[in-house]
């Protein structure tokens, strides 16, 4: 017994790095000076109980504790893989939630509707874990090629890819595309052979976080400069605007926009949004489509930005947009997803305890002339 004592004992010394590390070496942690007395995350809860509590009424409660709660993950399935990973996957008791709706019950849209959206996209898999079930992903293993068989992002962030609903011969802007999780949707499609993708992002870094993501999903045929080019502009427009980010904003200090340093450039987000989606919209052409997303709860950077820039799109260059109901889309994932009821303009995924995804807002605009 005092054997196992003493061995506890030195354990526990030996787990204590303190002890290994010289006097001249070690750094007294000083709270005052390194832990901020307001730190981002707290400010950012209350800015969203300010604002939320509002905009959400009785929503907001649950609202808040799935954003305070962990997030659960989808795994986008990489169809340039060659490991049979959704077989593996489905042993887990994962599903894809696109392809297989069972337990979505009764559709109350045509077939047809409902079928378009997925006719265009058959390919992309996202596998989740049930409601209610928090099991996590395993990160992804490469294949004798190398590339890595699913990229982990919120299973809703796939929503605006398939909403923007691309067809053989498009060409597709990826407006905002760093670190490349959407950009990876889209590029799992059937027909990607048969359009071109240009992508485009401001921040140096976060580019070459988009190319790394790239090289170790996509083969290197699909990456030639025919395919695809890392730049910007054309008829099918991803805007995936930065935001403030909300539940990164709750949950992580580092990078927090709701740092105090960073008070002016939260409050030009929305500026910055709304110059973003006018320049997408300026660069699709007539009959071609915008879809205009962020993963923020803020109807200022959703619903308002959007009111505003359909207005000067029409006053400063007179191009007239229409808004393109999103609501079969929400309708085929209304048992993965929760969806805020009755937004005038958009849709968007509310985090919820038992689907703990979102909040992603999209919504779609036709541009008419
Ligand atoms: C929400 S993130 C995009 C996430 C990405 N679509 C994905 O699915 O992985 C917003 C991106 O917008 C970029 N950004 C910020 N200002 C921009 C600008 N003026 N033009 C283009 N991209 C911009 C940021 O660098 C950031 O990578």
């Amino acid at each position: 017994m005092a054997l196992f004592m003493d061995t506890r004992l030195i354990l526990r010394k030996v787990t204590d790095l303190r002890c290994l590390t010289p006097r001249r070496y070690r750094v007294k942690e000083k709270w005052a000076a390194t832990h901020a007395k307001h730190p981002p995350t707290r400010l950012a809860l209350h800015h969203f109980d300010a604002t939320y509590s509002v905009q959400l009424g009785k929503l907001w409660p649950s609202v808040r504790v799935a954003m305070l709660s962990e997030r659960k993950y989808g795994a986008l399935l990489n169809n340039f893989c060659h490991d049979a990973v959704l077989v593996d996957l489905q042993a887990k008791g994962c599903r894809d939630f696109i392809t297989n709706r069972e337990e979505d019950g009764q559709c109350v849209f045509p077939v047809f509707t409902v079928n378009h959206y997925l006719s265009c996209h058959p390919n992309i898999k996202c596998l989740v874990f049930p409601r209610g079930d928090v099991t996590r992903f395993k990160p992804a293993r490469p294949d004798a090629y190398g590339l890595l068989s699913y990229y982990l992002m919120d299973a809703a962030s796939v929503l605006p890819c398939l909403a923007l609903d691309v067809q053989e011969g498009h060409n597709v802007l990826d407006l905002c595309a760093a670190p490349g999780g959407k950009t990876l949707s889209l590029l799992q499609s059937q027909t990607i052979s048969k359009w071109f993708l240009c992508v485009n992002d401001t921040s140096v870094s976060r580019t070459m976080r988009l190319r790394k993501v790239l090289h170790s999903y996509v083969p290197k045929q699909f990456l030639t400069d025919e395919k695809l080019r890392i730049t910007s502009f054309d008829v099918q427009v991803l805007v995936d605007v930065p935001c403030t980010t909300d539940r990164h904003s709750l949950m992580e200090d580092d990078n927090n926009i709701f740092n105090k340093i960073r008070v002016g450039e939260r409050r030009r987000l929305p500026q910055l949004q709304l110059e973003l989606l006018l320049a997408g919209i300026e660069a699709a052409c007539p009959g071609g489509e915008i879809l205009y997303s962020t993963c923020t709860l803020s109807q200022n950077q959703n619903q308002g930005v959007v009111e505003q820039a359909i207005c000067l799109a029409r006053e400063n260059h007179g191009i007239q947009l229409e808004a393109v109901s999103l609501r079969p889309l929400t309708q085929m994932f209304r048992n993965t997803f929760h969806f805020a009821p009755d937004l005038h303009l958009g849709e968007m995924v509310i985090p919820h305890l038992a689907a703990n995804f979102g909040p992603i807002y999209m919504c779609k605009l036709k541009r008419l002339t």
